[in-house]
């Protein structure tokens, strides 16, 4: 992550400013090279906190480096985690506080987080319990955290129950997307982003969808403008859902009503129960495209939505290599996981489901029927 510079500014135009309004406003950058946008960001804090996954800690001392040479009083400490969910365990968030109460962190200190989604929901659940909120700077670094776990302020940890179970809403203070660090993210990575890519085209943006559809799949690379186009209107989408509804407050059965946040849920229900029953050894992105088939499945036996736009969700996940079938967890398995899910109330399932394309609402309540038959779609 090196600073930007005129070779920048000349090869992929001039960064993108995407502000995310509300009671804590803040700015998601879309650009490459950042680096020299953290000093702002991290203000006039006394520590930093680097939070990031054993791979990425060269990356984290070329961001702490400069950092410690703008202020003598400033103090920067890495603090290392697990990759991947592995590291949105109680036990890891403990450390974390061990590691912030041994280096006397105040109000006024900052967190940045580096990595993929995991690190942020941790180091985002971290910041948020520390001293009951410090401040929180993300720096995603897979495509997947950029376009959507390091926007809207979702943080949080997995239990044995199930997964982001636990965890609070803390927006971050700012969000650095430095697209040049997608140049090292293996293939299925940047794929398994897509997965929420493309779910954002289903809920809010065709656009999205005609884009992934008439693009050939390999031209879609760090360096693309079509794939920084991607990423701001995913971005876009997920902004104006959580300015209006940042506390998922919004979701009810009102008739013809929109879900708010919970529309961001999309394909969620299904593909939390799947990553626990693979304990975890399928990518989120993956699940959430194996999700949101079956939820299309769902809606069109026990909804409105037509066969066309259900096989377009296969076409549109399938075109960039996200699988569309999986029939590895009985039934039963994951019932019992999705009645854990966040949107679930009482013993009643509820579903983000589509009427048509950027037509969400609430499906609660589905019959056994209807579930097993979608199920069984995705075989
Ligand atoms: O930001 C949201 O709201 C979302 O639901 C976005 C999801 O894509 C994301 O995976 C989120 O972390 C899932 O949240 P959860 O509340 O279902 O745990």
């Amino acid at each position: 992550m090196s600073d930007h510079d005129e070779h920048d500014e000349h090869e992929h135009g001039p960064d993108t400013v995407l502000h995310v309004g509300g009671a804590a406003p803040y700015d998601v950058v879309v650009g490459h090279h950042l680096a020299d946008r953290l000093e702002d960001l991290v203000g006039d804090a006394r520590r930093v906190a680097v939070i990031c996954p054993e791979a990425l800690q060269d990356l984290a001392e070329e961001v702490a480096t400069p950092l410690v040479e703008s202020r003598e009083e400033l103090e920067v400490t890495v603090l290392v985690v697990p990759d991947g969910e592995e590291a949105k365990t109680a036990e890891v968030a403990n450390d974390c506080w061990e590691a912030l109460g041994e280096e006397g962190f105040t109000r006024s200190d900052v967190v940045v987080t580096l990595g993929g989604g995991a690190t942020t929901d941790l180091g985002g659940f971290v910041a948020a319990s520390w001293l009951r909120g410090v401040r929180v700077v993300h720096v995603p670094t897979t495509l997947l955290a950029m376009v959507d776990a390091a926007v809207g302020g979702k943080t949080g940890i997995n239990t044995a129950a199930g997964k982001n179970l636990v965890g609070a809403f803390h927006e971050p203070s700012g969000v650095l997307c430095d697209l040049s660090l997608l140049e090292s993210l293996p293939r299925a990575e940047l794929v398994a982003g897509l997965g929420e890519v493309v779910k954002c085209g289903f809920i809010a943006d065709p656009e999205i969808l005609r884009l992934v559809e008439t693009t050939d799949p390999d031209d879609l690379v760090a360096s693309s403008p079509v794939l920084r186009e991607l990423v701001e209107r995913a971005i876009a989408v997920k902004i104006d859902v959580v300015v209006a509804d940042l506390k998922e407050a919004g979701g009810s059965e009102v008739s013809g009503g929109h879900p708010g946040r919970e529309a961001l849920n999309y394909g969620h229900t299904l593909a939390h129960a799947i990553e626990r029953f693979e304990s975890y050894g399928i990518r989120h992105g993956e699940a959430v495209a194996i999700g949101c088939v079956f939820v299309a499945e769902l809606a069109h036996r026990a909804g409105d939505l037509s066969a066309d736009v259900v096989e377009r969700h296969r076409t549109a996940f399938g075109r960039v290599g996200l699988p569309t079938t999986y029939a590895a967890a009985p039934f039963e398995d994951l019932v019992a996981a999705m009645r854990v899910d966040k949107k679930a109330r009482g013993s009643v399932l509820r579903f983000v489901v589509l009427d048509d394309v950027a037509r969400p609402r609430v499906l609660a309540g589905p019959s056994e029927e209807h579930l097993r038959a979608a199920y069984e779609a995705l075989a």
